[in-house]
């Protein structure tokens, strides 16, 4: 993802630019956790570059909100180390504070409290004074497009309204880090779709981001990388077209051939695929038939396109063929065995 300091906000108004970094944005090195006998977090280490988002992936108990507090300063490790900008959360916590904004996986119920009021003692507590704090406020309430319910108590908000404020919380400090605990979690699709727009602007404007999530076929669309942890350990980082590649290919092709010609109908094409090497698993449906095509990673084009070339070489008359390789979930439940501690 491209750095892009003149992003604005909905107004137009630009984004405030991150501040200057002395190291990555985010850094993990070799990060444990134990809770008793629980080895919460295992040797985990990663990097997240400056205008980066980068996925979070696993189970329930996986260890993912562990390492995100460890990194948020709320919580230590019992060895490794974890620093932002370059500042250890180890050594140098308040500067990891004034640089990182979280986001947990819940939202605390105020009473009697305004959007206005709650962004304002959050802006007060990150040491913002006068005209500054009232012009993180108003831009935060702007990005969000929260600046029609600034009066509006906040236990009257929806769900999507109160991760939008959760969200403007995080980033009223202007932080060049944002880790977001389970963001989208209970939000509807319209929300979903918004809040994914507003992490997608907040990476062009430079800042690296953290983000855990269940809804894995949406992190796959906002996510320059990922990570996959599972009781405690990193199993797989990369694109979700490298860790794709780390196991086999296995394509769902969709096919409809006409039925003008007796002997090349549907019914005919479904022996012939069954006879072909690198098909398998080939069902009949409503529009046509689907089957899995096996091959590797690096041949996987080429497959394809032999395929359909022997096809119309053998004399069916194609009119859809349309593959879908691996997607982050079938990545994630392929990776994963699915294993809690
Ligand atoms: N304060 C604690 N005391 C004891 N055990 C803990 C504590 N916090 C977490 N654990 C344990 O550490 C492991 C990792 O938990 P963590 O909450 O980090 O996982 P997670 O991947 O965020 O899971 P989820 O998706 O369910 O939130 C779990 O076995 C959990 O029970």
């Amino acid at each position: 993802m491209t750095t892009n300091a003149t992003v604005t906000a909905a107004s137009g108004r630009p984004l405030r630019t991150p501040k200057a970094s002395s190291g990555p944005p985010i850094e993990l090195r070799h990060v444990h956790r134990w809770f008793g006998s629980t080895h919460a977090v295992n040797d985990v280490s990663f990097i997240v570059e400056k205008g980066e988002v980068f996925g979070y992936i696993g189970p329930n108990g996986a260890g993912k909100t562990t390492s995100m507090r460890i990194l948020s300063t709320l919580d230590e490790p019992s060895s490794g180390d974890a620093s932002v900008d370059g500042f250890s959360v180890i050594d140098d916590p308040d500067r990891v504070r004034s640089r990182l904004g979280f986001m947990p996986d819940y939202f605390g119920a105020y009473q009697n409290v305004n959007v206005w009021e709650y962004l304002d003692f959050f802006a007060r507590a990150y040491g913002l004074r006068g005209t500054e704090r009232r012009r993180a406020i108003e831009s935060t309430m702007d990005f969000t497009g929260l600046d029609e319910l600034a009066r509006k108590p906040i236990d009257g908000l929806s769900k999507g309204m109160k991760q939008r404020l959760c969200l403007g919380r995080t980033m009223i400090h202007d932080p060049s880090v944002m880790v977001l605990d389970e963001p989208a979690a209970g939000l509807d699709p319209r929300a979903r779709i918004e809040l994914r727009e507003m992490i997608s602007r907040l990476a062009e404007a430079g800042k690296a981001i953290l983000i855990s999530s269940h809804i894995l076929t949406e992190l796959a669309e906002i996510c320059d990388r990922v990570a996959i942890i599972e009781r405690g350990q990193l199993i797989a980082v990369g694109t979700v077209d490298e860790i794709s590649g780390c196991v086999e290919e296995e394509i769902t092709v969709r096919l409809r051939v006409t039925n003008d010609r007796a002997s090349h109908d549907q019914t005919a094409v479904i022996p012939w695929l069954s006879r072909h090497a690198h098909v398998k698993t080939v069902v009949a449906t409503k529009e046509g038939v689907t089957f899995h095509l096996v091959t590797e990673q690096p041949q996987r084009d080429a497959t394809l396109a032999g395929l359909l070339a022997e096809l119309i070489g053998a004399g069916f008359g194609v009119t859809e063929f349309t593959s879908r390789g691996k997607s982050l979930e079938d990545v994630f439940l392929h990776v994963t065995k699915g294993r809690v501690q």
